[in-house]
């Protein structure tokens, strides 16, 4: 008998671009309940960071290449499913008992869950967990207006995790619960900013719920050969070869931020900032920057440029190169390996 279940439940973290899904599963994988927990991270854009910004790296640890989860690359997520069941099975891997597939936040969940229950090798050994989708209380209500992918991630979520309501006055958090209820009345509800998250409860099975969803399967199974969602979306990264004044910065971001914001649905960047060691992460949510944080080490010590990713929908980048260029910032638009 193996040490790991018959048909190992594959979670999905879902939840639009910068709503906390990285923060939340680095959160919960901290809990040594979930140590025997594989996780496989999809990011959308030619640059990867979010595997830096989670405190793990390890072989059980599966980066997927850019490009949208839900269509371009269904395959290489069964694919990487069916690497990691090989591994465990040669015992090459730990046994892992669960796995978490964090998505891109453009991801439509549906296609993925149409992926795990349906192939032919995957369904004999694996089987659709929760689905747990990541909201974010200050720009949830727009997004849900919107961006159609943020309303399929929370309709059909297992448990909404809220973030951000710590950043949100209540009138605008309670706005977004409302559209949240419209789409999802009965998902338990946790607000990552204050309650006390019980990681192994949030990713564990909820049956009901799951066996609602098995009507969307079905219809979820076409191929998405032209995925019309992704449509006016742009993926690019900037480096920089030289540090970077922290002030010219600041000013540059608010002021871009402030004009087109609503066409900005994501930047982050790792930076090399004048006078600091290490890297400062940054992160916007369209006019939302977040408080800049320093990571304790540059994930590759020879390669210190800066990073800056940027996710639009209807905007030309060339006119954020510009404008980097009028504030005395130099990019280099250079296709780079996810580091
Ligand atoms: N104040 C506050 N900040 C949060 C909360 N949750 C996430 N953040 C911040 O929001 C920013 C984006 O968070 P991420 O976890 O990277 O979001 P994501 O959904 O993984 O982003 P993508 O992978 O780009 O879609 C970071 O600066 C986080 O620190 C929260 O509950 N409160």
């Amino acid at each position: 008998m193996s040490d790991y279940p018959d048909f190992t439940p594959v979670i999905l973290l879902t939840g639009f671009l910068g709503s906390g899904k990285t923060t939340l599963l680095a959160r919960l994988l901290k809990d040594p309940a979930l140590g025997d927990t594989a996780v496989l991270i999809n990011e959308f854009g030619e640059v990867g960071l979010d595997h830096h910004l989670l405190d793990r790296i390890d072989d059980q640890m599966v980066l997927l290449s850019s490009g949208c989860l839900c269509c371009t690359i269904r395959g290489e997520l069964a694919e990487a499913i069916k690497a990691l069941h090989s591994k465990r099975a040669r015992g090459e891997v730990p046994p892992f008992r669960r796995i978490v597939v964090e998505s891109t936040g453009l991801a439509d969940p549906l296609p993925v869950i149409a992926t795990i229950t349906a192939d032919p090798v995957l369904k004999h050994h694996f089987r659709m967990g929760a689905v747990v989708t990541t909201v974010d209380a200050v720009n949830g209500r727009d997004q849900l207006a919107r961006q159609p992918e943020s309303v399929t991630q929370a309709a059909v979520a297992d448990r909404l995790v809220l973030t951000k309501t710590d950043l949100a006055d209540t009138a605008t958090t309670d706005a977004t619960i409302d559209a949240l209820r419209a789409l999802n009345p009965d998902a338990p509800l946790h607000r990552a900013a204050t309650d006390p998250l019980d990681a192994t409860a949030l990713l564990s099975d909820r049956p009901a719920l799951t066996t609602a969803l098995e009507g969307f399967r079905c219809v979820a199974a076409p191929d998405l050969a032209a995925p019309a969602h992704l449509a006016a979306i742009a993926s690019f990264a900037l480096v920089f070869e030289a540090s970077i004044d922290w002030t010219l910065f600041g000013l540059w971001l608010t002021m871009l931020l402030n004009r087109h914001g609503s066409a900005i649905l994501r930047v982050k960047g790792l930076l090399n900032v004048e006078g600091s060691e290490t890297p400062v992460a940054i992160h916007g949510v369209q006019q939302l920057v977040h408080v800049p944080t320093h990571l304790a080490a540059w994930p590759n010590p020879d390669d210190r440029r800066s990073r800056l990713v940027f996710i639009t929908r209807g905007l030309d980048p060339a006119l954020i190169e510009r404008s980097m260029q009028a504030f005395g910032l130099k990019p280099a638009r250079a296709p780079m390996a996810a580091a």
